[in-house]
C-alpha cells in the first residue's frame, strides 16, 4: 500500500497544532503528558495512563500510523489492519465515556512526532512492550532521543539476569495484584485535531479487507466475548482440538489480547471470580500462563524473529528451498486435506486453532522441508492475532529448532480422523472434496475409482495428488535432523544460548539437555560448518 494520489495524509500533528494546545485557555500553563498507545488499546489496567495521570494536570492520549506499517514494509493483512482500527475507535470512545475529548491521532515516524510534544514541553509515557527489533530500536531512540519513560507492568520480567527465576510465582503474583487505576476526574483529557484518523488513513493506503468472519475490534466486544465464554468454560477442554468446534468453543479473545483492548491480566481476574471451577477454568488459565511465557521469550531474546533460537539449526532446510512447493502450501493445494482446508481458513479468515496452526507448521518444516521464517512470515502476515511474540516462537517450537529431545510430528491423514471425523472442516473449506464420502477424506488419493467415478470427481483433476510422499519425507527428515541433533543439544549448554531459549525450567533446564543429549559436532562434517558459522554471526 502506498498513500494514495488523491488522499494526501498530513504528517500529523504539525507544530503549530502542537503549541496551540499547549497554550490553550482553558488549560493550566503548562503542558502535561503524553500518552504514547502502541498495543495497549484501553484505559483501564493500563500501567502508563494510570503513571501518566498520577503525575501530571493534562494528559493527552496518542496513537501514531507509522507509514512502515502500511506501505511495502507493512507485515500484516488488511483484516488485521482493519481490526487495529476498530480498536482505536472503540479507545477513542473510551476516553470520551470518561469526560476526556478522545485519541489524539498523529501519522508519520513516531520519533518526529513525539518530539513535537517534547519540543513544546510535553512529557512522554509509553507501557513498555516486547517487541522485535524494528520496535526494540524504536525505543531505544524514543528513550535515549527524547526521553520517553516505558512503564513496565505487563507481568514480564525485566532487567534482570536471571529471567526465569521464580518466574511463574512472580507472574502469578502480577495476576493477584489489582489492576493499575486511574481517576479520570483528576486529570485534564486533552486532544488536538490533525486531520488524521482510521478511516482517512484506510483510505490514504487504500487498506481494503477481503477476510470473512473478522470479528470487530475494541474493548467492547472483548468483554462481551470474555463474559459469554466465562459461562461456557466448561466446555472449553472438549473444543479446543477440533478446528470446528473450536471456532467457537475456545475464547476467541487472542487478537484483543494482541491489541491490548484487554490486559492479560482483567482476562485472568475475570475468569478467576466469574467462571465455574474445573478443568476448563485451569486448562484457560494456564494459556494466559503461556501467552506470558511466549512473550518473555521475545522480550529475553528479539531474534526470534528472523534467527534460529539454536545457531546449530539456522539455514536448516534453507538448501531445499521450493518456491513452488512453497506456493501450493500457502494456496492450500498440497493434496493433504487437513493442511489444505486449515491454509486456506487462515487465509480466508484470519484465524486456525492452536492444533491446525500447529500441524501447518510442522508439516512444513518436515515433511515439505521448506526454510521456516518464510512459513512463519505468511502465518504473521494472515493472522488477525498475529503477534510477534507468540507466532514466531511456537514456528521456532513446532519446527523443534529449540533442540529439545522429540519432535512434533502431527500426521495430517491421523488429524482428519480424529479431529474432522465427519468431513465438516474439509469440506467447507475444500469444496472440492465434499462430495466424497468421510472415510475417504484422510487420503482421497487412496479413493478407489469406481468411488471416484460415483460421487464424479477425479483425485490429480479435480484435487492434487500428494505433492510428497508422506512418510519418505519424513523418514528423511528425520534423518537429517537427528544427524545434527546432538550439535544442537550441546549448544543448549551455552549460557547464552540456554537463556535465548527461555526454556520454562530455565537455565537448568536447558544444561540437562546439553547433558543428556549433547554431543560434539562433527569437526569437519556438515554439524560443525553450521554450528561454527551461526555461532559467530551470534556473538559478533
Ligand atoms: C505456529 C503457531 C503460531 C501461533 N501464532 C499465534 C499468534 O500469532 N498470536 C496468538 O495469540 N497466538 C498464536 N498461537 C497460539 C494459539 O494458537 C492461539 O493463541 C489461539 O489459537 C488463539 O485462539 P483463542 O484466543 O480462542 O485461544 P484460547 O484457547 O481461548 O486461549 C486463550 C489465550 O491464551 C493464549 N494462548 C493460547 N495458546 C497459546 C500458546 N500455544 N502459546 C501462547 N499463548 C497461547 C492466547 O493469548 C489466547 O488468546 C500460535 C500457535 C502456533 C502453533
Amino acid at each position: 500500500m502506498a498513500p494514495g494520489e488523491d488522499a494526501p495524509l498530513p504528517r500529523a500533528p504539525g507544530p503549530d497544532a502542537v503549541r496551540s494546545i499547549s497554550r490553550s485557555d482553558d488549560a493550566p500553563d503548562e503542558p502535561g503528558t503524553v500518552v504514547w498507545h502502541r498495543d495497549d488499546l484501553r484505559i483501564a489496567d493500563n500501567p502508563a495512563l494510570a503513571a501518566a495521570a498520577a503525575d501530571a494536570d493534562r494528559i493527552l492520549p496518542l496513537f501514531v500510523f507509522d507509514p512502515g506499517f502500511y506501505d511495502e514494509r507493512g507485515a500484516a493483512c488488511d483484516a488485521r489492519i482493519e481490526f487495529l482500527h476498530d480498536c482505536l475507535r472503540d479507545l477513542d470512545r473510551q476516553y470520551r465515556d470518561v469526560g476526556g475529548a478522545g485519541l489524539t491521532y498523529g501519522h508519520g515516524d513516531p520519533l518526529d512526532v513525539l518530539a513535537r510534544f517534547v519540543d513544546a514541553g510535553w512529557e512522554v509515557v509509553a507501557s513498555a512492550t516486547a517487541s522485535g527489533r524494528y520496535g526494540r530500536r524504536r525505543d531505544e531512540r524514543a528513550r535515549e532521543r527524547l526521553g520517553v519513560r516505558f512503564v513496565a507492568g505487563d507481568g514480564l520480567v525485566r532487567d534482570a539476569d536471571r529471567p526465569r527465576e521464580d518466574w511463574s510465582d512472580r507472574v502469578e503474583s502480577w495476576f493477584a495484584a489489582d489492576p493499575f487505576d486511574w481517576d479520570p476526574r483528576s486529570v485534564a483529557v486533552e486532544r488536538v485535531e490533525t486531520g488524521v484518523d482510521p478511516d482517512r488513513v484506510s483510505d490514504a493506503y487504500g487498506v481494503a479487507p477481503t477476510k470473512t468472519r473478522v470479528p470487530t475490534g475494541g474493548r467492547g466486544p472483548a468483554k462481551d466475548r470474555l463474559r459469554a465464554f466465562a459461562e461456557r468454560i466448561a466446555e472449553y477442554p472438549g473444543s479446543i482440538s477440533s478446528p470446528v468446534d473450536a471456532r467457537e468453543g475456545t475464547s476467541g479473545l487472542s487478537a484483543y489480547l494482541r491489541f491490548g483492548c484487554l490486559s492479560v491480566r482483567e482476562v485472568h481476574r475475570h475468569v478467576d471470580e466469574r467462571a465455574p471451577d474445573g478443568r476448563g477454568k485451569s486448562m484457560y488459565v494456564s494459556r494466559l500462563f503461556w501467552n506470558r511465557h511466549y512473550t518473555q521469550k521475545l522480550l529475553d531474546w528479539p531474534g526470534w524473529l528472523d534467527r534460529a533460537v539454536n545457531p546449530v539449526y539456522e539455514g536448516f532446510n534453507g538448501d531445499r528451498h521450493d518456491p513452488d512447493l512453497v506456493a501450493v502450501w500457502k494456496r492450500g493445494e498440497t493434496g493433504f486435506p487437513m493442511v489444505d482446508a486449515s491454509m486456506r481458513c487462515l487465509r480466508e479468515t484470519g484465524w486456525l486453532n492452536f492444533r491446525m496452526r500447529a500441524l501447518c507448521a510442522s508439516f512444513y518444516f518436515h515433511i515439505l522441508q521448506q526454510p521456516w521464517r518464510i512459513g512463519a512470515d505468511h502465518f504473521y502476515e494472515h493472522l488477525i492475532d498475529g503477534d510477534p511474540a507468540i507466532n514466531y516462537t511456537q514456528w521456532q517450537s513446532q519446527c523443534g529448532l529449540v533442540g529439545r529431545p522429540g519432535l512434533r510430528l502431527y500426521d495430517p491423514r491421523k488429524q482428519v480422523r480424529d479431529q474432522d471425523p465427519d468431513g465438516e472442516f474439509v469440506g467447507r473449506w475444500v469444496p472440492e472434496l465434499d462430495p466424497l464420502p468421510a472415510a475417504h477424506l484422510d487420503a482421497p488419493e487412496k479413493t478407489p475409482l469406481a468411488v471416484q467415478r460415483e460421487v464424479g470427481i477425479e483425485i490429480g483433476e479435480a484435487y492434487p495428488y500428494p505433492v510428497v510422499d508422506y512418510e519418505a519425507a519424513r523418514e528423511e527428515f528425520r534423518e537429517r535432523y537427528g544427524a545434527v541433533h546432538g550439535a544442537a543439544a550441546a549448544r543448549l549448554g551455552d549460557e547464552e544460548i540456554a537463556r535465548r531459549a527461555s526454556l520454562s525450567g530455565g537455565v537448568g533446564a536447558a544444561r540437562s539437555i546439553a547433558a543428556d543429549h549433547g554431543e560434539p559436532a562433527e569437526p569437519n562434517g556438515d554439524d560443525a560448518d553450521a554450528t561454527s558459522q551461526t555461532g559467530l554471526d551470534e556473538f559478533g
